[in-house]
């Protein structure tokens, strides 16, 4: 299970850099879970502003944007289970990162915070069109509106979190962030690569496809499934669910 890391965006290195490892991903025909985390106990602080500065006028702002839009989707729609790991701050594009993959799980210490309104900006990198689908326009409205922090225990009343992770006490006796984040995941990952890549797909598409379309994809899928290898090995072994 690969991880991904970030800090602050610098754009055109850090923002090619995570461009490039998503092009990886799309060719990792075994993988089935992805954990997006940060270093030195943060997650990431969004664009670096040092190098935005340089680029504050439209044009070299709708280039980032569609960039980072682009790279943010197909990271989403990777044929993996990802989660983002939330220790520390998700500042802004961070924010929006967190909302690219298909969980988020948080430290104690960790916030999700849109800080795009306090930069006289919304979010462009899609993050507000995925908070919608996540936590609903009621409360994306709020967390944009309002540039909320959003806390382990906010998170996970609203949705946007779904799950916690507990400080380490001690490097040797407890388990790290990364090796919990890891034991989270893998409750989704079990299982043969093609149908967990299936469950991804099926769940993707009835997520950004109108009803018929995503119901031909289904059946698209299911076909590949049904009879196949996994399936067979199941019919035979007699499985029970209790
Ligand atoms: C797409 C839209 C966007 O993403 S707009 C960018 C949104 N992000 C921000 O506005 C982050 C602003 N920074 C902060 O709020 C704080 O620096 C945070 C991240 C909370 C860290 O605070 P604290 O732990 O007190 O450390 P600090 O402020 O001394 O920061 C350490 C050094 O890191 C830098 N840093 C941090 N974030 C960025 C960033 N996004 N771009 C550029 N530099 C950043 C700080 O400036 C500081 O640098 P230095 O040590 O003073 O040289």
């Amino acid at each position: 299970m690969p991880s991904l890391y970030s800090a602050a965006f610098h754009p055109g290195s850090m923002m090619v850099q995570l461009e490039e490892k998503v092009s990886l991903l799309e060719n990792w025909s075994d993988g089935k879970g992805l954990i997006v985390h940060g270093a030195e106990g943060t997650f990431c602080s969004g664009s670096d502003l040092n190098a935005v500065r340089a680029i504050s006028n439209p044009q070299d702002g709708m280039k980032m944007c569609m960039f980072m839009q682009n790279t943010l989707t197909r990271l989403l729609r990777l044929p993996l289970i990802s989660v983002a790991l939330v220790e520390g701050k998700a500042l802004g594009g961070g924010a929006e990162l967190t909302t690219a993959c298909d969980f988020r799980i948080m430290a104690s210490d960790g916030v999700i915070q849109f800080v795009h309104r306090h930069m006289g900006l919304v979010p462009g990198w899609g993050g507000a069109a995925r908070l919608v689908r996540i936590v609903g326009s009621q409360n994306a409205l709020k967390l944009l509106g309002g540039a909320v922090k959003v806390d382990l225990e906010f998170g996970l009343q609203i949705g946007l979190v779904d799950g916690a992770l507990e400080a380490p006490q001690a490097q040797d006796s407890a388990d790290t962030l990364l090796e919990q984040a890891e034991c989270w995941l893998s409750r989704y990952t079990k299982g043969p690569t093609p149908v967990i890549q299936a469950v991804k797909r099926v769940v993707l598409s009835g997520r950004e496809l109108p009803l018929s379309d995503a119901l031909r994809t289904e059946k698209d899928v299911f076909g590949t499934l049904w009879g196949g290898p996994a399936n067979l090995q199941a019919l035979a072994s007699k499985s029970k669910h209790n």
